[in-house]
């Protein structure tokens, strides 16, 4: 079955009490009118992820998107590859998003190998992989849990191996992650979302969406092991790198 994506209202009425963020139905039934108008770059990076695929899994290869809320990677790489070219796991602990990911891409992509399962990335019992996605989703566990999620993700990947990571981020330089936070909220502005909107769902996301900067990030994965990463793709505070297994990478 396929559905109907609602405009996201969810902060645009003011609010006596604004609760903390949490991936429930009402979020589900809004969320990729959501995440299109509040993630720059979001649309680039999906479109990136087929070609990066090309260039760095083996035919046939097995690759996992993790937290992957509504199935948009196994989407776009669906859309961007063959049927033989990978075998897909999704994983994301919100049961409403699990449900109406299997949902989607049973109805979209039926010829592709994909499947979902409801579960923790922080405990999952990772098989070998070829490639990783982490399209947002780091920033959602709590700091201390973010170095051994890592290090359980270079240990999955197979030689030759991708792990793509993206992360809204902050910049350490004061006045610069102003400038870029302050753009941020314009490019919100500019997508239909008003100042209370962005206000209350800047509460929302207090201690919740955690960034990092690019520096831990990098030190992270190096730290878990891989030898070379880089930041493919930077639009304001939203990044995205990739860290590769084999030093030796093309
Ligand atoms: N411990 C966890 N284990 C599994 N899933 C989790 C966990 N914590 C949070 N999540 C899940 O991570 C997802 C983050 S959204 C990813 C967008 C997607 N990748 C996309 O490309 O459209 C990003 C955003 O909304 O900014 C949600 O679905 C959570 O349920
Ligand atoms: O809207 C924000 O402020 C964000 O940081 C992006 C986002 C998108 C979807 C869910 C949570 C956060």
């Amino acid at each position: 079955m396929s559905h109907v994506s609602y405009r996201d209202a969810i902060f645009s009425t003011p609010l006596d009490r604004v609760a903390q963020f949490s991936f429930d139905e009402r979020v589900v039934a809004c969320f990729p009118d959501m995440i299109r108008r509040s993630v720059p770059g979001y649309g680039q990076i999906l479109g990136m992820l087929g070609l990066i695929a090309q260039r760095h899994l083996r035919h046939g290869a097995h690759v996992y998107d993790l937290g992957c809320s509504l199935g948009a990677v196994g989407l776009a790489l669906a859309s961007q590859l063959p049927p033989d070219a990978f075998r897909l796991t999704g994983v994301d602990l919100s049961p409403a998003m699990v449900a109406r990911a299997r949902e989607t891409l049973a109805a979209e992509c039926p010829d592709h190998d994909i499947q979902v399962i409801e579960g923790d990335i922080r405990t999952l019992d990772y098989q070998a992989t070829g490639m990783i996605v982490l399209n947002f989703t780091l920033q959602f566990l709590s700091p201390e849990d973010r170095d051994a999620v890592i290090a359980r993700l270079y240990d999955a990947l197979e030689p030759g191996g991708v792990l793509v990571l993206s992360e809204k981020v902050i910049d350490p330089d004061e006045q610069d992650n102003a400038w870029r936070v302050e753009r941020y909220h314009d490019f919100k502005r500019a997508n239909g979302y008003s100042d209370l909107e962005i206000s209350q769902k800047r509460t929302a996301l207090e201690n919740v969406l955690i960034p990092d900067t690019l520096e831990a990030h990098h030190d992270r994965l190096g730290k878990a092991g891989f030898p070379r990463s880089l930041t493919w793709f930077q639009y304001l505070n939203f990044a995205s790198l990739i860290a590769f297994k084999t030093y030796e990478s093309p």
